[in-house]
C-alpha cells in the first residue's frame, strides 16, 4: 500500500495552464470511460472514515477535491491509502475523529467545505477550515447558521465566508431544518452532523437534489427514512446516534463528467462515441433528458446496478441541435451542467431559455456571469433576465475571443468544448483548475480525436 493521491504531493493547480483550442480535426470516435463520480466520491471518504471496519472503494476520483477530502479525513484520525486501484479506509466510528493539529484547507470544493463542516459541529473538538481563493468567496451561512442549532459554533470571516474556526459538541442536539435553497450539500451537511446527535435529525427539501448522501448512509448500515412532500419534494429523517458498519464503496462514471464529451461529440461534425458506466441516478440526469429534448442523438445502452447505483454505456452522436426551455424545477438534477448546456444551446437553431439559475452564482466562480461572458466573447448572444439565462442560437461564427475561467473547472471544459466545435480558435486563459474533477480531460479528449494541443 501506499499513501500516494495526496494533494501535498500532487497539487497541480498553482500554475496556470493556457490552452488555444481549434476546431477538432475529425468528428470524435471510440469508447471512453470518464472518471469516478466526485459527489459519491467525497461521500465514500467521509463516511469510510465514520464507519468502524475496513472500508474498500473503488473507482474513487482522483481529482483535486477528493484528495482534500482523503488529506482532511487522514488529519481527522482515519488512515486512508491507495491500493493499486482500490483506495483503502480504516475508518474510526461515528464521533470518534480526533482534533486536526493544523487547519483543514479545502481547496477548491465546495462539497468538502460543506459536508465536512455537518460532520465537525457534532464532535467535541475545534477545527479550522479554509480553502483557495474561489471557495474562500463562497458563502458558508448556508450550513453555519442551520448548523449552530445543535450547539455547535462557527466563527466566520466577513460574509460567512472562509477561513472559519469550528467549536463542535460532543453533545449534539438533533436538528429540524427545511432548506430555502436547493443544495443537496447542506442537506448532507445537517443529515452528517445528524449522525453524533441525539434525537431524530429531520431536513426537508421543498425540491429533490441528489441523494447520494441517504443512499450510501443506509449502504453503511443506517436507517434513513425519506418521505414525499410537497410536490416532487422530500422529507428526510434519521435518528442518532448511529454506528456505522464499514462496506465496500464501487464509484460509478460521472455524468457532469460525462456531459463534456457528450455534448463535444454532438457539436463536432461526424462523431459517433460511446461512454461506458457512467451514473444514472435520476435526480443526476437532467442535462441528457434536456439534450434528447433538443434532438440530441444519445442513447443509454446496457442499464444496469453497479455499487447500489444505477449505470450505462452512453452512445452519442453528432446531432443537429435545435433550442429549449429547461424548467427551473429541473435545475437541481443538472445544476454543474448549465456551463457545457449554454455552449450546446449556442450552437443550436433558434433560441434557449434556461431557467432558475440562481445558484450558479454561488459556484467556484459566479456561473452565470462567467457563462455569459464566455459565449459573449466567443459571439454568442445572450440575455439575462432575473435568474433565466437566454441564449440566442447561432448564426454568426463562433470563437475567436479569450476566455476567463475564474478558477472554475466546469467553465474551462466548457471552453475547450466549444473550441472544438467554433469556426475560429478559443483560448482560454487557465485549464489546470480541470483536476479538480476531470484529471485526464484532455489525453481524454484527444484518445476520441479531438487534437489538443497543450
Ligand atoms: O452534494 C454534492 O455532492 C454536490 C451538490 C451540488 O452543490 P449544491 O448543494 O450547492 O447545489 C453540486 O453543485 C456540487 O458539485 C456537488
Ligand atoms: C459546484 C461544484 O463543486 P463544489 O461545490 O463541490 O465546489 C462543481 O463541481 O461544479
Amino acid at each position: 500500500m501506499t499513501g500516494e493521491g495526496s494533494p501535498s504531493k500532487n497539487i497541480t493547480m498553482q500554475v496556470s495552464r493556457p490552452l488555444t483550442v481549434s476546431a477538432s480535426p475529425k468528428g470524435l470516435s471510440g469508447r471512453t470511460r470518464v472518471p469516478g463520480d466526485k459527489s459519491i466520491s467525497h461521500r465514500s471518504l467521509m463516511f469510510a472514515a465514520l464507519a468502524s471496519g475496513r472500508t474498500y472503494v473503488t473507482g474513487l476520483l482522483e481529482g483535486e477535491d477528493v484528495l482534500r477530502t482523503a488529506d482532511a479525513m487522514r488529519a481527522l484520525g482515519a488512515t486512508i491509502m491507495r491500493d493499486g486501484t482500490n483506495w483503502v479506509i480504516e475508518g474510526r466510528g461515528v464521533g470518534a475523529l480526533s482534533e486536526p493539529v493544523d487547519v483543514l484547507d479545502m481547496g477548491n470544493s465546495g462539497t468538502a467545505a460543506r459536508l465536512l463542516s455537518g460532520i465537525l459541529s457534532s464532535h467535541a473538538f475545534n477545527s479550522i477550515m479554509t480553502g483557495d481563493a474561489s471557495l474562500r468567496s463562497r458563502p458558508m451561512r448556508r450550513v453555519t447558521v442551520p448548523l449552530a442549532a445543535n450547539g455547535s459554533e462557527f466563527l466566520t470571516r466577513e460574509g460567512g465566508r472562509l477561513p472559519m474556526a469550528i467549536r463542535g459538541t460532543g453533545q449534539a442536539k438533533p436538528i429540524e431544518y427545511r432548506l430555502p435553497v436547493a443544495s443537496a450539500q447542506v442537506k448532507s451537511a445537517i443529515l452528517l452532523a445528524g449522525l453524533n446527535a441525539h434525537g431524530t435529525t429531520v431536513v426537508e427539501e421543498p425540491v429533490a437534489t441528489r441523494d447520494h448522501t441517504e443512499n450510501m448512509l443506509r449502504h453503511f448500515g443506517v436507517e434513513v427514512d425519506v418521505s414525499r412532500i410537497d410536490d416532487g419534494g422530500r422529507r428526510i429523517a434519521l435518528t442518532g446516534p448511529v454506528q456505522m458498519t464499514a462496506r465496500d464503496v464501487t464509484v460509478p462514471g460521472d455524468p457532469s463528467s460525462a456531459a463534456f464529451p457528450i455534448v463535444a461529440a454532438l457539436l463536432v461534425p461526424g462523431s459517433d462515441i460511446w461512454i461506458e458506466g457512467v451514473g444514472l441516478n435520476p435526480l443526476r440526469t437532467g442535462l441528457f433528458t434536456t439534450l434528447i429534448e433538443m434532438g440530441a442523438s444519445l442513447s443509454i445502452e446496457n442499464e444496469r446496478v453497479e455499487g447500489g447505483e444505477p449505470v450505462g454505456d452512453l452512445h452519442v452522436r453528432y446531432s443537429k441541435l435545435k433550442g429549449v426551455d429547461v424548467p427551473p424545477e429541473r435545475a437541481p438534477s443538472m445544476i454543474d451542467e448549465y456551463p457545457v448546456l449554454a455552449v450546446a444551446c449556442a450552437f443550436a437553431e433558434g433560441p434557449s431559455r434556461l431557467r432558475g439559475l440562481e445558484e450558479l452564482r454561488v459556484k467556484e466562480s459566479d456561473r452565470l456571469a462567467s457563462t455569459v461572458a464566455l459565449l459573449n466573447v466567443s459571439g454568442a448572444e445572450t440575455e439575462v433576465i432575473g435568474d433565466d439565462l437566454i441564449v440566442k442560437g447561432h448564426h454568426a461564427p463562433l470563437g475567436g475571443g479569450t476566455v476567463q475561467t475564474h478558477m472554475d473547472h466546469r467553465l474551462a471544459m466548457s471552453a475547450v468544448v466549444l473550441g472544438l466545435a467554433a469556426q475560429k480558435p478559443v483560448s482560454v486563459d487557465d485549464t489546470a483548475f480541470i483536476e479538480t474533477s476531470f484529471p485526464g480531460f484532455v489525453d481524454l479528449m484527444n484518445g476520441l480525436g479531438a487534437g489538443l494541443t497543450p
